[in-house]
């Protein structure tokens, strides 16, 4: 297994691309499950969960072709000749769920294994068949399958959600679209992955209004046809970097982020005292000298601070000037990187959905372990800023959501490599 080696303390300076959103990109793609004319995304990530999907999409009876290096996905769902999601695709992968709606809506019928638990909190799927029983699906839970029904198609319904649910919007919208009549979503997610998935829809000519407000209305048509669409940037990937600099000083653009995707995330970095500039071609972050201040940071849907940085901020409060209180309120069991940072010398007290986080004036590089995507690159930010070297194993989680993360930091001057098959 391979492991990545940072060594810390070399101050940042230059540019990151920022990549296709992974999220936005795992939801675009099963939507062309919805047509029989050909989807094309552009500036898609080159990651293992869009091989995930690729497969999956595959296994089903789609074709997808990877362009230019892999940023140009070209699909044709023209033969749909497999309504099974299989649970060997399915298990290594949640956003696979995706593919019900746009089957069921298609073909009126399809059978996709659960998804299961992992390491971050149960995760449910409930809200997601709720939404499409609402919608007139029959639904039956077999040998750890949804076996999903609507025999005479989709009809039009008011559906509320009872919390918000990125994956579940997402699932219900793309039925929406080929259902008969008006679907009105109420409480539905406001992140930019669903306005980018809207926008993509109605390029396939959905009607949908309301995307990124928290009523989303949807009039059915019979059919969608071809389109081409650029993934939005990825917000998260975006914050991650923001956060390179202010933990390891010195100045970075982010090319291509934009300040309206990571508003709440960048009102708290700037109040730790790091600069953010937003210019033509991106973001930049510098920080020039001493140490950071601690702030409190509670995660909640967009346009909160998204749980999905939770960990990369909580390795900056970790040599931050002060206490900083980290409440994580959207998946139960997400501080798994804590005791990793612990290692590195952090002084951080876990109780319940609370981190406390003391800062520490330096931390010290140690041989660590990934247990998430977004917990591997908080041990790598980490590593950025202490004394000697961290290696972090297990950076297959890694490779799930960043492209190129060893180029990208090392680009920046970061001391960083790859070691393989350790
Ligand atoms: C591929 C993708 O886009 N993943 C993102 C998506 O995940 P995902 O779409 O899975 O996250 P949700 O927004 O659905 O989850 C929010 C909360 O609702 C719960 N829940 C969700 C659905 C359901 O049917 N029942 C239920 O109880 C979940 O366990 C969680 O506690 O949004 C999360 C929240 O921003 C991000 O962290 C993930 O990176
Ligand atoms: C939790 C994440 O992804 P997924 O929903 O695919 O597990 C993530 O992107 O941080």
């Amino acid at each position: 297994m391979d492991s990545i080696l940072v060594r810390g303390g070399t101050e940042l300076s230059g540019d990151i691309p920022i990549a296709g959103a992974k999220n936005a990109c795992l939801t675009l793609m099963p939507a062309t499950l919805l047509s029989d004319e050909p989807l094309t995304l552009t500036n898609a990530p080159r990651l293992s969960d869009i091989r995930t999907m690729t497969q999956l999409l595959a296994s089903l009876g789609a074709e997808v072709t990877q362009l230019q290096d892999g940023q140009v996905l070209a699909m044709s769902s023209h033969d749909i000749n497999n309504l099974t999601a299989d649970y060997d695709i399915v298990r290594k992968m949640r956003a696979s769920i995706l593919v019900l709606g746009p089957m069921l809506a298609r073909c009126g019928r399809a059978v996709v294994s659960l998804p299961g638990g992992c390491a971050i909190g149960a995760r449910p799927v409930d809200l997601h068949l709720q939404g499409l029983e609402a919608l007139g699906a029959t639904l039956d839970l077999k040998d750890g399958y949804v076996h999903a029904e609507a025999k005479s198609g989709l009809k039009g319904a008011v559906f509320e959600f009872p919390f918000v649910s990125v994956g579940a919007t997402e699932n219900i919208l793309m039925a929406a679209v080929l259902a008969k009549g008006t679907t009105v979503l109420k409480n539905a997610a406001r992140e930019p992955e669903i306005v980018d998935l809207a926008q993509c829809l109605r390029k396939m000519g959905a009607q949908i209004e309301g995307e990124g407000t928290s009523e989303i209305t949807i009039q059915g048509v019979d059919r969608l046809h071809g389109a081409t669409h650029p993934v939005v940037p990825d917000r998260i990937e975006l914050g991650t970097y923001m956060l390179a600099p202010a933990i390891a000083g010195g100045s970075v653009t982010c090319l291509g982020g934009r300040l309206d995707l990571v508003s709440a995330f960048a009102e708290k970095l700037a109040a730790t005292g790091v600069d953010i500039e937003e210019t033509a071609t991106g973001l930049t972050v510098s920080r020039k000298n001493g140490r950071v201040r601690s702030v409190d940071v509670e995660t909640a849907p967009f346009p909160g601070f998204p749980t999905d940085l939770q960990a990369q901020m909580m390795a900056l409060m970790c040599t931050a000037e002060g206490v900083s209180v980290l409440e994580e309120r959207i998946f139960e069991n997400r501080f798994m990187h804590a005791p990793e940072l612990m290692r590195m010398g952090a002084r951080i007290d876990v109780s319940g959905g609370t981190a406390t986080v003391t800062g520490v004036e330096s931390l010290k590089g140690a041989p660590v372990m990934a247990t998430d995507l977004r917990a591997s690159v908080s041990l790598i930010l980490a590593g950025l800023a202490a004394e000697g070297e961290t290696r972090v194993s297990r950076v297959y989680h890694l490779d799930r959501g960043y492209e190129h993360v060893v180029r990208k930091l090392s680009g920046v001057g970061a001391s960083i490599e790859r070691v393989h098959g350790e």
